[in-house]
């Protein structure tokens, strides 16, 4: 049975002060049965975040690679380790937009995440186009046998984020949530055989808030969510996290 799995990405939002939110998100996860939750902040909010939450794991949005050496700017998965954090996300849509990530260094990342000991939230999805043209599923397919690392066991977990979906309000309907998530599954099965698939976590990420949560979590194979906006104040996350306990 998978554990559900709340997890927050606040991109390059939140300040020392946005810190408080994190009380009361904490408080909610303590009570939520059964549910996982995490929150991922920018880099130089790691520490301070795990000092002031030690019970909330909190996780990182990027890695490089390779554990040191002159990569100006990067940050490895061991010194995310070092800074308290338990999880980080790679291939996020907009790191693979700004930043031109291609599915073989997303996959390189999240194997160095792996190897340093985190938990790695992987995530794929298409964008409005590739919908449009039919593609989604290809599109998810190819990025998934491009990205996932093959070792990982429980500590891999794959988001899927169709890229039209986030910040914008819209989801997709539920029934396409499901379908994608079932494909999802079968590739998981095909990559890494069926009793090592079933423990792979699949969130769901796009515009998820306290209103929508429930339904999305009610679908098959979705056995969590990745949340950008709602996950910045503790009003709009709990509510999610409490969707999740339900
Ligand atoms: O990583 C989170 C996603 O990109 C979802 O963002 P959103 O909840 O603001 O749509």
């Amino acid at each position: 049975m998978r554990r559900r799995l709340i997890a927050g990405n606040w991109k390059m939002n939140g300040s020392r002060e946005s810190l408080a939110e994190l009380d009361g998100i904490a408080a909610a996860a303590a009570q939520a049965e059964g549910v996982d939750v995490a929150i991922c902040p920018p880099f130089t909010l790691i520490e301070r975040a795990t000092a002031r939450v030690p019970a909330l794991p909190i996780g990182a949005q990027d890695c490089h690679a390779v554990d040191k050496g002159a990569h100006t700017g990067c940050v490895s998965a061991g010194m995310l380790v070092e800074a308290g954090a338990q999880i980080v996300i790679v291939g996020h849509s907009e790191r693979r937009a700004a930043q031109h990530e291609s599915d073989a260094a997303v996959k390189a990342k999240a194997e160095g995440a792996i190897a340093a000991g985190l938990t790695v939230i992987v995530c794929i999805g298409e964008t409005e186009a590739q919908r449009d043209a039919g593609e989604a599923q290809i599109v998810v397919t190819g990025q998934m046998r491009g990205s996932l690392p093959v070792a990982g066991g429980d500590r891999l977990i794959v988001a899927y984020e169709p890229v039209w979906a986030i910040g914008t309000g819209l989801i997709p309907s539920l029934a396409d949530v499901g379908a994608m998530h079932r494909v999802i599954r079968g590739v998981l099965i095909e990559l890494l055989g069926a009793e090592r698939a079933a423990t792979v976590r699949i969130l769901y990420g796009g515009s998820m808030t306290g209103d929508n949560a429930a339904d999305l979590l009610a679908i098959p194979d979705v056995d969590g969510g990745l949340v950008g906006g709602a996950s910045l104040k503790a009003a709009t996350f709990v509510p999610i996290i409490a969707a999740a306990a339900a």
